[in-house]
């Protein structure tokens, strides 16, 4: 059954699902990879648009595949495709060009994040609804950090108490993030970091552990099981 997206909801969500996914091995786009039978983005899309604040959901597929994912996602939820880029950020500026009118918050979501539950994504929202600017869910990083040199000679250990991991979805005001994407220069990992560049201020929330980046084949392994346990 299609779910329906909220017409009086605030957000809309920008999936970049356009990358390769190298470290997962060869084979298709990574957003388009099984997982317990259902493409990645397929679990994603179905988790966002279970969240009750969203109002629209734009994906950036590869160029190849817009047509196909159009089809694919039609039963799940109702969306808009486009074309992804080269980088993601131009994936996730690909997106943001494609949001119509209404919704003043904008979060941003890896397809590879597969499982990252509806909760999260309000919570995101409401962050962002509450004042903020700029919003990121983080864990806390759990391994000793060590500085190393370019023959992997420990140079130190570093203090990880000020140190998180940093999750999707992220989320802004859209009036923010069409400004940081308007003056990006060279391409960065997220989108927050585009605007931190503008002297804005991000603030983190906590993130889920069932939010983990799908990157590679050990964390698929690891989505089975969670998928089998429930999540
Ligand atoms: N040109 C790109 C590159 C990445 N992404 C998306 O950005 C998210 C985070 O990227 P990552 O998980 O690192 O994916 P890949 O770039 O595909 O991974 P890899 O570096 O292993 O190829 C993913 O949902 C990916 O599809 C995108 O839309 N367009
Ligand atoms: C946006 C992101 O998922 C936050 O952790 C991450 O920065 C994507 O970067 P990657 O280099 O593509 O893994």
């Amino acid at each position: 059954m299609t779910a329906q997206l909220n017409p009086r909801g605030d957000v809309a969500v920008l999936v970049p699902a356009a990358g390769a996914g190298v470290r997962l091995g060869p084979g298709a786009p990574k957003a388009l990879r099984p997982l317990a039978g259902e493409p990645l983005l397929v679990h994603a899309v179905r988790r966002i648009a279970a969240a009750p604040s969203v109002h629209t959901i734009v994906v950036a597929a590869p160029a190849a595949d817009v047509a196909s994912v159009r089809s694919m996602l039609a039963p799940v939820a109702p969306v808009t495709v486009v074309p992804g880029g080269a980088e993601r950020q131009a994936s996730v500026a690909a997106a943001l060009a494609a949001v119509p009118a209404g919704p003043e918050i904008v979060l941003v979501h890896d397809a590879a994040r597969a499982l990252t539950p509806p909760e999260l994504v309000e919570s995101v929202a409401e962050a962002v609804r509450s004042g903020h600017d700029a919003v990121i869910p983080v864990l806390a990083v759990v391994d000793t950090i060590k500085e190393v040199d370019a023959g992997e000679r420990v140079l130190g250990t570093v203090d990880r108490s000020a140190l998180r991991a940093v999750q999707t979805p992220q989320g802004f005001r859209r009036s923010v993030l069409a400004a940081a994407h308007a003056a990006a220069g060279d391409p960065l990992t997220d989108d927050a970091g585009l605007v931190e560049k503008q002297g804005v201020a991000v603030v983190c929330v906590p993130g889920s552990e069932h939010a983990l980046k799908i990157t590679r084949p050990f964390d698929l392994a690891l989505a089975e099981h969670l998928l089998a346990a429930g999540a």
